[in-house]
Parts: C-alpha cells; structure tokens; sequence
C-alpha cells in the first residue's frame, strides 16, 4: 500500500486573492481559500462558476490575472505544470490505449527516469492501492468504465504527488458505480493521506466525499466549510438554495435583530413567522427566510402558517407532502418514518410551524 509519511505541511494549498478573467469573463473573482494538508476539498458549483479555472491554477495550465498560490508554502504561480508534482484525474478515461494497464501506470515513472525495475514495482504497489492486482496485463479497452478511472487513480498517484486534482472524475460513470467510486476515493484518499481538490457540480458527491466544500458562484467564492455546516447554517441565500431541498419566503423583517438572533418575519403572502438572522436586519428590512423541507412542520394547533395538502408523495424513509399556503405559494414539507410526527391526507387544511432556530433569514441588497 503506497502511503505518504505523516506530518509534513507539503501537501498544503493557500490560494490567495486569485483572479482569472477570459475577455470581459470573470471566470475567478477574487478568490482565496487554504486547503489543509491531507484534506479532500470538493470545489462546487453551477456550470461555469469557476471550478476548472481554479484547478487549472493550481495545476498550472492556467496563469492567473492576480493573486498567488502557494503549495506546502511555496509560492507556485508561475511554476510550469510538470514542476509542480501533482497528479491529476480527469473526466475522461485518459489512459494510453495501446499500453497494458500495467505500463500506463509506469509511464510518468518512465518518464522522470526511473528504472525498469523499481518502475514495475512501483506500478503494481499503485494498482494494489485501487485493488486491481489482477489486471495489469489488460488492455484500457478491456475493462469497465470504473476500472479504468481507477487505473487513471493510480497512475496519478505512482510518483506519489502530495496532491491530487480531480475534475469531475466519475461523471462518464453510471450511477451506482458512480456512488461506489465516490466511497472508494474516499476510503484511499484517507488511507495515502494525501491531499484531495475534487471538481463537481453534484452536491449529493462533494457532501458525501469532502472534509470540507467550497461552493461557487459566478467565480465567488460564496461560503467554504464542512457539509453539514453548508447544509445546517449557509450564509448566503445562493448555498441554501443550492444544497439539499429549501423552501423561500420573501417578506420583511418586523424587528431589529443583530447576527445570529432570532427575528419575527412578516412574510409578504401573510402571517408573521420566527427565523434567525444571518447578517445584521433593519426593522422592516426586506427579507428572504429559508427553510428546509425536514424543519417545516405540522402544528398540533394554535398559531401558524395556514395551508392545504395539494399531494403526498411516500418513499419508504420519508413522506413528502407538497402543500400551498394561504397566500399561494407552493411548499415542501418533509416526515421522516418512524419519527412519530403529525401526518396530513391531501385535501387536509394544516397549520405549519417550525422554530427561530430552523429558518434563516437573509437580507435582500436592494
Ligand atoms: N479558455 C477559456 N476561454 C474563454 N472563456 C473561458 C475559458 N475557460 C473558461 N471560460 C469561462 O470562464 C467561466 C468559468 O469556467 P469554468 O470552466 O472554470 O467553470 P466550471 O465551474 O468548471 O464549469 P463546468 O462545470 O461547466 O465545467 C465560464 O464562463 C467559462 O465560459
């Protein structure tokens, strides 16, 4: 098994103030974020918001406007790509179809002029890493798709680089195989205690594979941080809405309220409900209140939000019943099984509560 010695700081990224503009395309809009040593950092967000861009950086086919990166604390900017010493895995298979298995993952060892011996041995540690000792006589063609980017793993991680960089590496992938991969990077990204800046735009894999996620938008940086801190407390209306399911309400704030205290919301299609500020609020200040669908529940009576049950949808852990408030917007409420909560028939008229602490209430920049 090819591991890394433990301790060292090599394997560090900081990026800092990067700007990577394409004509008037601000591809990377000042962003700076540090990537810990033996950390997985997945780099999420729409298409087109800069993920590449960022990679390309740090791999070094792109040169960046402004700002610096630094690798273990050395300033790599304006290194060339195969100075840098980092592996690389892409979307495509890249391997070289006319070689066996087992000297694709030899060639950059060929290539920095290593030996025939050590080469071999070297290879085979590496394809014992991805567990597939006994493929090295096969052609690329003659393995699956999950096989072959496995492959692809090894033969970027048989120098053994400090860091690995991923650009959507399972996407080609269908989706079970895609969600064994997902596991299986994990599992040996922690095992060689390397260092791990993972590219994709699909939530469910940055939450599922990362330490920590950093969630992009028109190439800025919008929040960084573990997933469930990105799930349970975004700080932005644009990571709320793009991780996990939520419910918006635009409406104003009916107090004052600093940073993290509770605020009553008069929401623009009636009732006054409780939510927790992210930013500091104005009374009357407008407003839009998040909500995940798991949070929004039915209340035993009293006061609350008036609604009707417009559809149940059973799926074994969980009921989802789409329901439509007084004011007419459409929501998301979600039981899970077995939690011994309030259920609702459609057709049913409810009352909807939640608690301060399980909405967020963002400011709206006019
Ligand atoms: N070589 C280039 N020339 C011109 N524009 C570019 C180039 N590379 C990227 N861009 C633009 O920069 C922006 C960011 O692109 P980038 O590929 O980094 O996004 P991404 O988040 O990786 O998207 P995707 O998930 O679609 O790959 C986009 O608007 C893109 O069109």
């Amino acid at each position: 098994m090819l591991t890394l010695d433990p301790g060292r700081n090599a394997g560090s990224i900081a990026i800092e103030g990067l700007v990577k503009r394409f004509g008037p395309v601000r591809a990377v809009d000042d962003v700076s974020l540090d990537i810990r040593a033996g950390e997985f950092l997945a780099l999420l967000g729409p298409s087109g918001s800069g993920k590449t861009t960022i990679l390309m950086a740090i791999a070094g086919f792109e040169y960046p406007d402004a700002g610096r990166i630094l690798l273990g604390g050395e300033d790599i900017t304006w290194l060339p790509p195969n100075r840098r010493n980092l592996g690389m895995v892409f979307q495509r298979y890249t391997l070289f179809p006319h070689m066996s298995v087992l000297e694709n993952i030899a060639f950059p060892l060929k290539m920095r002029g290593i030996g025939r011996a050590e080469r071999e041995e070297r290879a085979r540690d590496a394809l014992r890493t991805v567990q597939l000792e006994q493929m090295g006589a096969r052609q690329p063609a003659q393995l699956s798709g999950g096989q072959q980017q496995r492959v692809a793993i090894a033969r970027a991680i048989v120098y053994r680089p400090r860091v690995l960089l991923m650009d959507e590496p399972l996407s080609a992938l269908d989706k079970k195989l895609r969600e064994e991969m997902q596991i299986e990077i994990k599992h040996l990204q922690r095992e060689i205690g390397i260092t791990v800046v993972f590219v994709t735009h699909d939530q469910t894999e940055a939450l599922t594979m990362a330490d920590r996620v950093a969630v992009l938008d028109h190439g800025r940086l919008q929040q960084i941080g573990a997933p469930r801190d990105l799930y349970e407390a975004p700080q932005t209306e644009f990571v709320a809405g793009f991780i996990g399911e939520t419910n918006f309400w635009s409406g104003t704030a009916a107090i004052a309220a600093a940073r993290g205290e509770a605020v009553a919301v008069r929401l623009d299609g009636g009732g006054v409900m409780p939510a927790t500020a992210v930013s500091p609020l104005p009374p009357g200040g407008r407003v839009r209140l998040a909500l995940r669908p798991e949070r929004l529940r039915i209340a035993a009576g009293g006061e609350g939000l008036e609604a009707r049950v417009t559809e149940a949808i059973y799926a074994g852990n969980a009921t989802t019943l789409m329901l439509q408030a007084a004011g007419g917007q459409m929501l998301r409420l979600r039981i899970p099984a077995g939690a011994g909560l309030p259920e609702a028939a459609v057709g049913e008229a409810v009352t909807l509560g939640w608690q301060a602490a399980d909405a967020r209430a963002f400011a709206v920049t006019p």
